[in-house]
């Protein structure tokens, strides 16, 4: 029986996921963590493309790039072949690739393909340029930027802008004038420009129906106003229009700091075309995780697959540093007791707190690889850290990636033509040069760019690429991360038989056998800014629920009573109201 065969058999068991794969028309899947949502809409695309004939396709989207990442994976495995027409990758890529790029120049914004995508270092210096113009010096303005991008992140209207205040329009508008004078854009200017060009432009709806009758949409909750636009007016609005089919749990939404309103899910699932079809069982967690988590959101009547499961809570009374050492020891026996490493997740509330983990990991001699990353995980950025794996390693056959697999990914990115094997000659040589794991990262970020990476990143369909590779190298190159080596560029790109560190919000859709979860600390967890807001209250206990349902048999939390800031100024608070709410603690 064929992979997909076997897929679709394991769907025909679950009568709503039954339903859900036959709906024939627009479909909305509402469920919760582990119930099979992409599952469900990876055996869909698979199963769709054996009718949908080129030149028509499909377009898989979703929000991360580890997302996207995932669910390509999971489309290929079921024996899909990559082909043109078929688009597996983020919304902002979809908004680029297949609205922007053909589009803008007809529809007189062509300038936006001539501009350059901002670097996070080059948005700060426009912003620190905007808010001098608009407020006197001695003004409180912690707060600006963070209003300025929700608003525009999330394409506020009018009123919405008005009620922020003219100081905050004004800032936003010499923000983006800032950019234009250095031939500069940002995600947020491309994406507003795609939904314009879609909404205006009668026959670009057409023209995208015409060519993707299907488009599925996964984690549809995180989706910002702007794309919910988007799908809307290619699924619902015009003449022609696309079949939707999207899953997605609006107890997930966890981006509702940039603008992310987790009502679009409820909303799109009651239009009056859609098949709303709800899930209700967790196929990953335990029983006793299940009902942890669920006591969290006041949630009932969530099926389990399994009994048994653990979740308990660890006080360890000398703050962050000591939790990071009792979760490696936990690590370190469960890894003694056969458990794998890399079936083992450790979360983080911060990226700062999973660099501590991963130094007392490696203290304890528990093998690590961290991957909360303070530059975003692209295509290329991945690939770069794989490159370090290899290079580190290249003499030994039995390495964690092989050369042809990154020649293949390397070729892909460089779009290399078949034949031409001067771009994998010169990958080789560049390997060959970075022999030495502890040679500086900016070093063999440089070399890897002029071995074609460079070139290849002018492409302004690798918007997305580039401006993660020169965030990545502004990082290692004079920035925070000056420190880096090959090794600890390699120590990020390899996972096997190490256990992961992520952020909570990295973790989005990732499963383990045991998770730890450290840094469960009233203040840290909710944070304190959410506490005065039952909204941000609410989105701060979902990005918990998200952390508590990754894991499959154990979940682990640490706890110390306080948080230590990187002020230095502690906050006494005790323990996360969370772990109250979980019946952890009294
Ligand atoms: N009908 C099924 N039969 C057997 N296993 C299933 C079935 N549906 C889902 N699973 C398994 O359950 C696990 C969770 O599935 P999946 O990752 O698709 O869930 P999800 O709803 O997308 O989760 P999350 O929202 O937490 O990311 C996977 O290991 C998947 O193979």
């Amino acid at each position: 029986m064929s992979r997909l065969a076997a897929s679709i058999e394991e769907l025909k068991r679950n009568e709503r996921q039954w339903e859900a794969f036959n709906t024939p028309g627009n479909c909305v899947v509402m469920a919760p963590p582990g119930s099979g949502k992409t599952k469900l809409l990876s055996t869909r695309i698979a199963s769709d493309l054996q009718v949908i004939t080129p030149p028509q396709g499909a377009a898989g989207i979703t929000l991360t790039n580890a997302a996207a990442a995932e669910l390509r994976r999971r489309v290929l495995e079921l024996g899909v072949t990559p082909r043109a027409n078929l688009f597996l990758g983020t919304v902002h890529s979809f908004a680029m690739r297949q609205i922007l790029f053909p589009f803008a120049g007809v529809c007189g914004r062509g300038e936006l393909l001539t501009h350059r995508i901002a670097t996070s270092r080059e948005k700060t210096a426009a912003f620190k340029a905007a808010i001098a113009q608009v407020y006197p010096s001695n003004s409180d303005t912690r707060n600006v930027r963070s209003t300025v991008e929700r608003h525009r992140k999330m394409i506020a209207s009018e009123d919405e802008w008005n009620l922020a205040g003219p100081r905050i329009v004004a800032v936003s508008q010499a923000y983006e004038r800032e950019l234009a004078s250095e031939g500069l854009v940002d995600f947020e200017i491309l994406v507003t420009a795609a939904v314009e060009l879609v909404e205006g432009y009668e026959f670009i709806p057409n023209l995208l129906t015409a060519k993707n009758p299907s488009i599925y949409v996964d984690e549809y909750q995180d989706l910002s106003p702007g794309l919910d636009r988007i799908i809307r007016s290619l699924c619902f609005d015009g003449t022609t229009r696309s079949r939707l089919f999207a899953v997605g749990d609006h107890n997930q939404a966890i981006y509702g700091w940039t603008g992310t309103r987790p009502e679009l899910l409820d909303e799109v699932s009651r239009h009056p075309t859609v098949s709303r079809i709800e899930l209700t069982k967790n196929y990953r967690s335990a029983r006793e995780i299940i009902d942890r988590a669920s006591r969290l959101l006041g949630l009932s009547g969530i099926e389990g697959v399994s009994d048994g499961g653990l979740v308990d809570s660890m006080y360890c009374r000398a703050g962050i540093k000591s939790q990071c050492r009792e979760a490696g020891k936990l690590a370190a026996r469960l890894i003694s007791e056969g458990w794998p490493a890399h079936e083992i997740g450790v979360l983080t509330p911060t990226n700062n707190n999973a660099e501590l983990v991963v130094e007392e990991f490696r203290n304890l001699g528990v093998p690590v690889s961290a991957n909360a990353s303070p530059y975003l995980s692209t295509p290329a950025t991945s690939l770069i850290e794989k490159l370090a794996v290899w290079a580190t390693r290249q003499d030994r056959p039995d390495g964690e990636f092989r050369l042809s697999d990154l020649l293949s990914e390397w070729r892909s990115i460089l779009r290399a033509e078949l034949g031409d094997l001067s771009v994998d000659l010169a990958l080789i040589d560049a390997m060959k040069q970075s022999a030495d794991s502890e040679e500086l990262a900016a070093l063999f970020v440089e070399r890897i760019l002029q071995s074609g990476l460079g070139a290849a990143l002018r492409d302004p369909l690798r918007w997305e690429d580039s401006a993660a590779v020169s965030d990545l190298l502004e990082l290692v190159d004079g920035g925070q991360l000056l420190d880096w080596t090959i090794q600890t560029l390699a120590d990020r790109g390899s996972r096997t038989g190490r256990v992961g560190v992520y952020t909570m919000s990295s973790a989005k859709g990732l499963e383990f056998d045991a998770t730890l979860i450290l840094g469960v600390d009233q203040g840290q967890i909710p944070h304190f800014s959410s506490t005065y807001n039952s909204k941000d209250l609410a989105e701060d206990r979902r990005k918990f629920y998200v952390a508590v349902t990754r894991s499959r048999r154990r979940t682990s939390i640490f706890y110390s009573g306080f948080v230590e800031w990187q002020s230095g100024k502690i906050g006494r608070n005790g323990p996360s109201q969370f772990l109250r709410e979980m019946g952890l603690i009294e």
